[in-house]
């Protein structure tokens, strides 16, 4: 594939992708290229990946340093910069805030709708960090390392507290404001969060059919499948249990990894013992404790999801097709790591 293959690219979106991943940038840096092969770039990038494209290779920022920093404030007299070369600046190409800020759509009127809207997009992202670091602690946990997973845990806590507060500024929405643009809704409904079910999956919680929901989406489909095949992070935490001597069964160790946990009464009691034999000078006492803060707090995240939609909508049906509150009721009886809570009633 060479620059020049931009001719070929509304054709086939696989092709699309590989030219851009290849070339991309040489269309995004301002350096332009001949017009003809941006206009032809710009049109398939429009046909296959849509106006608000997320791209593949934000720019390069280069790379600074203390010396460079203080010689610049030197030169600025403490003035922040104000003038850039090119189109941009550093701060927009960092984090592609104009594509983010250009993904807010309210299909109604109503202004209540866009605090729905944004504190929407904002959980996403936050489910996304959740995710990503639930991912990283179960390799830490494969590798033996106790105090970086616990450290790990601890961080992932306060990101599903702040998903907690969130609720906070959705609990203003008065059933009124709620139902001035919920028919615009359509049959669009939080149950269908993708990388919330991949959480749940990443949790332990794998209820394979609610993946079912993906299926027609072949990109996201394929990340929730290696979500619920994937060792949940309870299943590193009790693999290391094992390595440390503890009885825990071989059918727990070595199981479908996407059936639906069994729990049992040996791997409670070796949390009970655990507690009983550790303190806080242990490292798998603390990983109990910080496996059992993040079980909490995703715990409250329900029950405050239920408060507030119960204040919102009461008992009316979903959009997502359940009876509403009753279904979430039901959900919320489900624990993460349930060993972890039953193995109290042994201490
Ligand atoms: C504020 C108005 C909201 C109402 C009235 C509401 C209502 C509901 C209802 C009734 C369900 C059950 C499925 C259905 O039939 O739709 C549900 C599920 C769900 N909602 Fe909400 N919701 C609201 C906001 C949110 C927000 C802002 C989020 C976060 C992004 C969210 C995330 C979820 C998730 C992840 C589920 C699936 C829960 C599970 O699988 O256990 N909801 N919601
Ligand atoms: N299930 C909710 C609607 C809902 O939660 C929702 C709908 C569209 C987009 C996002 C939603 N929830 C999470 O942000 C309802 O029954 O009104």
């Amino acid at each position: 594939m060479a620059f020049h293959d931009v001719l070929f690219l509304d054709s086939d979106p696989e092709w699309f992708a590989a030219y851009r991943d290849r070339f991309g940038t040489r269309y995004r840096s301002g350096t332009a290229p001949d017009p003809l092969f941006a206009e032809l770039f710009h049109r398939a990038q429009e046909r296959w990946e849509g106006k608000n494209h997320v791209s593949a290779t934000p720019p390069d920022l280069g790379v600074s340093s203390d010396t460079e920093r203080a010689a610049r404030a030197g030169a600025t007299g403490g003035e922040p910069v104000l003038d850039f070369a090119g189109q941009s600046t550093p701060y927009i190409d960092y984090q592609s805030i104009d594509v983010l800020l250009s993904l807010q759509h309210p299909r109604s009127p109503a202004p209540s709708e866009l605090p729905f809207y944004i504190l929407g997009q904002v959980k996403e992202l936050l489910f996304k960090l959740v995710y990503e670091e639930l991912v990283r602690v179960r390799s830490l946990l494969d590798g033996d390392r106790v105090p970086d997973a616990v450290w790990g845990l601890h961080r992932l806590r306060r990101v599903v507290e702040l998903l907690v507060a969130s609720w906070d500024v959705l609990g203003t929405l008065a059933p009124t404001e709620f139902n001035a643009f919920r028919d615009h809704l359509g049959q669009a409904s939080g149950f269908q969060s993708y990388m919330y079910r991949m959480v749940e999956f990443a949790l332990g919680n794998k209820a394979a059919e609610l993946a079912r929901a993906h299926r027609g989406v072949p990109h996201v489909h394929r990340q929730v499948q290696e979500a619920l095949h994937a060792p949940s992070v309870y299943d590193a935490a009790l693999r290391l249990l094992a390595r440390r001597g503890a009885a825990i069964p071989a059918g727990v160790l070595e199981r479908d990894f996407s059936a639906a946990y069994e729990p049992s009464d040996a791997v409670e009691r070796a949390w009970a013992e655990v507690y009983r034999t550790g303190g806080p000078a242990d490292e798998t006492f603390l990983l109990a404790e910080a496996l059992m803060g993040v079980a909490e707090a995703v715990g409250r995240w329900r029950s405050v999801h239920l408060l507030t939609v119960e204040r919102i909508i009461g008992t009316k049906p979903g959009t997502g097709g359940t009876l509403g509150t009753a279904w979430l009721r039901r959900a919320n009886e489900h624990r993460f790591f349930p060993e972890l809570w039953t193995c109290r009633g042994l201490l």
